[in-house]
Parts: C-alpha cells; structure tokens; sequence
C-alpha cells in the first residue's frame, strides 16, 4: 500500500486563483492590499521564506512593502521599522519574520495586532484560546485546510500533535479541539514517555518535533494521515520528521517540502485578503 498525498503545493495554487479573485473585487473598491515583511539578518532560509511571500503576494495582485535589516540591527531598530508599518495605511498587514536573535516577544507585542497576518500576537493568541474571532496562525491554520481539502475527516478523529512550539503545536491543539473541528487532541512532547504508543492510536498525526525521521512507519496505524511539519536541514536539503516507511503504512502523507510549507504560505495570504475586506466592511 502506499499512501495518497496530501498535495500542500497543489492546494497553494487553487488557493491564489480563489484569493486573486477576491483581491480583484477588493480593487474595485478602491482597495490594495498590500503585505510588510520585516527580515533581520541574512539566514538563508529566512531569505527564502520571504521571498516567496512576496512572489505569491505579486502573483495575485498583493503589493509588498519589503523591510530587510543587517544583523546588526539593534531592537530599538527593529522596533522602529514595526512602529513606521503601524502607521502605515498601504500595509494591511505585516509580519516580522523569525529568528531575529532579538527580543521576539517585545517585537510580536508591538505590532499592531489588527495587522498581525501571522496570528502570533499575544492578542490574537488570547482571542483563540478565547474562542474570538481574530487572525490566526498560519502553520496550523495551513494544516486543517490541508485536510479538509482532500476530504480527511477531522471530526471525532484522534490526533495526536507531536511538539508544543509557539508557532505549530502549541496553537494547533487550540485549533482542533474547537466544537468548529471537534478532535480529540493529544499533544506530545520531548517529556512524552511513550510516543510510539500516542501515535498508534492516532488517526491524524501532526508531527512538528523538528526531529529528522522521528515519526516511523512501525508506529502508524495503518490508514492514517500524517502531516509533516518539521524542517531540519540536512546537508543543506529540507528534511522533515516522517520517515519514508511511513508511505507504506499511511492513508495520506503530507510530503515535505511540498505539503504544510506551501499551506503556511496559502493561510498568510488568506489573512491579508480577510484584513484587508474587513477594512472594507468597517
Ligand atoms: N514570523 C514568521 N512567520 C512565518 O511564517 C515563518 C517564520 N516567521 N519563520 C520561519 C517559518 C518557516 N516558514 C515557511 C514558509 C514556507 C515554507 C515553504 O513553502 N517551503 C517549501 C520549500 C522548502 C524548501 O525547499 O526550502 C515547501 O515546503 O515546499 C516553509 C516554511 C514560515 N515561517
């Protein structure tokens, strides 16, 4: 058996058709949305990410306000360049693209949470855990849409997440557990005695440890959808946390690169377009 894939790359671009459309009626009222990025540094990964966030935004008519700084920007900078896209009203929405090696959580407080696309801001992350409506995070967001997608029921599933970072985990188990997408949730970490026996029973596995081949095709119940969060590098190629054993024994694999990366990016865009109709309707 070999497992379907949950196709991240493809669900991108039916993705921008539908946001370019929305975009366009945007524009006739008057309206252009446009994204603010703010780079710290010159990881080339970072680069990467950011670039493609503005070659999707160009593709379907989101304009880009770049902010790119040496490494040796100080915080005050940082926060500097956060408060002048604030203010500024061709930026629906920004994000500040991590790792800075600065204070982060001085920096996602700063930015005005109405224009926060990535859903981070302790505001936002507050209105979730709230169950209030708001901009949410992408990685996760970008997941769930993945599955709905390609028809993987996430009602009563059993999910078990694998990491409890800020930016994957830890929101997405708020995520599944709202009566909107009504799973059962367990989330793993690094002090989870038994993962093994965890992912056995799970019928959606999110594995977003970070670790290379952590989850194995022994250890899926046959049938499964596992999504592949994790990017390590190695030897300088994307390397997720799926084993390649776990085709044989899964339903449906979310590949990576390919699968939730794309979705991240799909999930960003979908923010601006909902910030910038808000504005329309307010
Ligand atoms: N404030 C902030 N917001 C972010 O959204 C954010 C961030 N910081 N820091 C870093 C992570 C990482 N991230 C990815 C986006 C797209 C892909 C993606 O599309 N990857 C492609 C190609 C990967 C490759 O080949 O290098 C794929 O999976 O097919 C991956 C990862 C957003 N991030």
């Amino acid at each position: 058996m070999t497992a379907q894939t949950l196709d991240g790359a493809a669900t991108l671009r039916t993705i921008k058709a539908e946001l370019a459309q929305r975009v366009a009626v945007l524009k006739e009222q008057g309206v252009v949305p446009g994204l603010g990025t703010v780079l710290v540094g010159d990881d080339p990964g970072s680069h990467w990410y950011v670039g493609a966030k503005h070659k999707d935004c160009a593709e379907i008519g989101i304009t880009s306000i770049r902010r790119d700084l040496p490494a040796t920007a100080s915080q005050a900078e940082v926060e500097a360049v956060i408060d002048e896209l604030n203010a500024d009203d061709a930026c629906t929405g920004f994000l500040v693209q991590q790792p800075t090696g600065l204070d982060e959580f001085a920096l996602l407080s700063r930015v005005d949470p109405d224009k926060d696309v990535d859903g981070l801001h302790p505001t936002n992350l507050g209105k979730l855990v709230l169950g209030e409506s708001g901009p949410l995070p992408c990685t996760p967001v970008g997941a769930i849409e993945l599955l709905r997608r390609h028809d993987v029921e996430i009602a009563g599933a059993e999910v078990v997440v694998v990491g409890r970072g800020l930016t994957v985990g830890r929101p997405l188990g708020l995520l599944l557990t709202r009566r909107s997408e009504n799973a059962t949730v367990t989330l793993c970490h690094t002090g989870t005695r038994d993962l093994a026996a965890h992912v056995r029973n799970a019928d959606i596995v999110v594995a977003a440890a970070g670790v290379p081949g952590i989850i194995t095709g022994d250890i899926v119940k046959p049938g499964a959808a596992v999504l592949d969060v994790g990017v390590s590098r190695v030897d300088g190629k994307v390397t997720g946390d799926v084993h390649a054993s776990v085709w044989d024994v899964a339903g449906w694999v979310s590949p990576n690169p390919k699968g939730v990366g794309p979705m991240t990016r799909a999930m960003l865009l979908s923010n601006i377009v909902e910030i910038a109709e808000k504005s329309v309707r307010a």
